[in-house]
């Protein structure tokens, strides 16, 4: 039996998160519903571009998992266009020289991987599909309307308790402990941490193990840019965008239109100067809680709404379109230099995490040089860099652009996770980034809460942490 739908929701940040929350609570409370969506800078997060000689590029989240099921389903239900991430060779770079570098022929490849780590490449792969494969419960368990009151529980129904230890064990523990040599580590996996994460391999083995997974062939990004779909999410979910900054939660009674005294929350906000507010039955936080990313306070709650202080990890993407200076990390000359990105080891000395070609939002593939006077590349470095550090990476440049960001959490396992229902009807998604940061994570995060205040709302609380959730959804086939 369902009760009368809520009157008003308030979601606060319209990312990925806070979109595809909307538009899952729309499809759980039906049309009647009020749904605002607060953000106080752009829709998408994030999810941004930054604009190089009048083309886009991606600046934040950039490239989806071919089994990203919810990303792939928002792009087809909004009738968006996908673009393949283009795959050039990749190389790795000690502060020296070039430990590992791909060559174009596949079973060139091969025999140097071998040569180099043996068969570690090949085990690393199949480590990382035992996890993706019970990652992948996650969407079985959602069509079916399940949800969880925690990230450890979400994560304990995918694959029990070793799964859920993955939170509790730094990456090379969990590495080293699995047999995998400190030259396979420290030449190939730690890069990759690096450029996806901008951490040592200190961060916990789940989000480890999703950086590696970016390793996989058939990654894609939303034509347009990948901040498309959470415009296309808002207008979908027919919701209402408040462009301002959420400042204070408080729970009041209301005397509702029925006549009743109702307990409810205030969203109070900041429109430029002035201040505003409104009611609403349910809240989610689609936001990092931390003083430096929302700056949200929760008034009057008993009990009270514990601070949250989880680190996030300062990252600068910088763009520069420019002939890159090719002898600093080998001695061919650029007309020899085939590489299209490289990766970095774990070494203090360098200024860098990573340096790649990319593609605008509209190109296919295959980056162009955008004149005769080169590529545009990418590179993430933990500080803003220097116009000297720019000069030793590139032998001439006519354009350079920068982006910091608070990216992802600061991986220090073991990680104990948010709440997600911080009081009554009040939800919180982000909570979730500490087990892993990606696009995906966000939108799994915002199924869940949608299902999660529909289900509490509604009183059905066997739709609700459910054990043994594999097994059962098996037999039920
Ligand atoms: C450089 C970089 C590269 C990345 N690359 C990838 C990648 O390749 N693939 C991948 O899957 N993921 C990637 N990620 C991670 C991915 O981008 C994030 O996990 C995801 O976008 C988070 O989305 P979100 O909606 O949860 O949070 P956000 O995008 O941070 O959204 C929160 C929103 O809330 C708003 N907000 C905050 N406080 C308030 C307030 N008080 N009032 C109103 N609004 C508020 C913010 O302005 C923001 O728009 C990357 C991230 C970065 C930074
Ligand atoms: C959630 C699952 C199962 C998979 C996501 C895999 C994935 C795409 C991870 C990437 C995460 C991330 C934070 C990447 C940052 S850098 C991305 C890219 N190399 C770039 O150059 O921008």
């Amino acid at each position: 039996e369902l009760r009368a739908p809520p009157d008003k929701i308030a979601i606060i940040g319209a990312g990925i998160g806070g979109t595809s929350a909307a538009y899952y609570l729309r499809q759980k409370f039906g049309k009647d519903v009020k749904i605002d969506l607060f953000e106080r800078g752009e829709v998408g997060g994030r999810l941004a571009t930054m604009t190089v000689r009048g083309q886009e590029y991606e600046a934040g989240g950039s490239v989806i998992h071919p089994l990203n099921l919810h990303m792939k389903r928002f792009v087809k239900d909004l009738g968006l266009f996908t673009i393949q991430s283009s795959g050039g060779l990749m190389g790795v770079y000690d502060g020296e020289t070039l430990v590992f570098e791909e060559s174009s022929w596949f079973i060139i490849n091969m025999i140097k991987l071998i040569w180099h780590y043996g068969f570690q490449s090949l085990r690393m792969h199949m480590w990382v599909e035992d996890i993706l494969d019970k990652f992948m419960r996650i969407y079985r368990y959602q069509s079916h309307d399940y949800a969880f009151s925690s990230v450890e529980k979400l994560l304990h129904s995918l694959g029990g308790d070793e799964f859920l230890g993955m939170l509790n064990r730094t990456l090379l523990e969990t590495l080293q402990k699995a047999g995998f040599s400190e030259k396979f580590l420290s030449e190939i996996v730690a890069p990759v941490m690096r450029v996806n994460y901008g951490q040592s391999m200190n961060i916990n083995g789940f989000v480890g193990a999703v950086s590696l997974s970016s390793a996989d062939s058939g990654l894609w990004a939303v034509e347009g840019g990948n901040k498309l779909v959470c415009s296309g999410l808002l207008q979908a979910s027919k919701s209402n965008l408040v462009s301002g900054s959420v400042m204070y939660i408080e729970e009041k009674t209301r005397t509702k239109h029925t006549g009743n005294p109702t307990k409810m929350y205030e969203v109070i906000y900041q429109i430029g100067s002035e201040t505003r507010s409104g009611f609403y039955d349910i809240v989610l936080v689609a936001t990092p809680l931390n003083r430096k990313m929302s700056n949200i306070t929760f008034l009057n709650f008993d009990p009270p709404i514990e601070e949250f202080h989880q680190y996030y990890q300062h990252i600068v993407t910088t763009l520069v379109k420019g002939q890159l200076n090719s002898t600093l990390f080998s001695s061919r000359a650029l007309n020899k230099f085939d590489l299209s990105t490289i990766l970095t080891t774990d070494n203090s000395n360098l200024f860098i995490n990573s340096i790649g070609i990319v593609s605008s939002v509209t190109e296919s593939d295959n980056p162009q040089p955008l004149t005769d006077r080169g590529y545009v590349w990418k590179i993430f470095s933990q500080e803003i860099l220097t116009k000297e550090q720019i000069l030793k990476l590139f032998l001439s440049y006519d354009y350079a652009v920068k982006q910091p960001w608070l990216a992802y959490p600061h991986y220090k396992p073991p990680e104990k996770c948010p709440s997600i229902i911080l009081h009554d009807r009040l939800y919180y998604l982000n909570g979730i980034e500490c087990a892993a940061s990606a696009m995906e994570m966000s939108a799994i995060a915002a199924h869940n809460a949608a299902l999660l205040a529909y289900h509490r709302w509604n009183g059905h609380t066997d739709m609700i942490d459910q054990e043994d959730l594999y097994e059962k959804l098996k037999t039920e086939l």
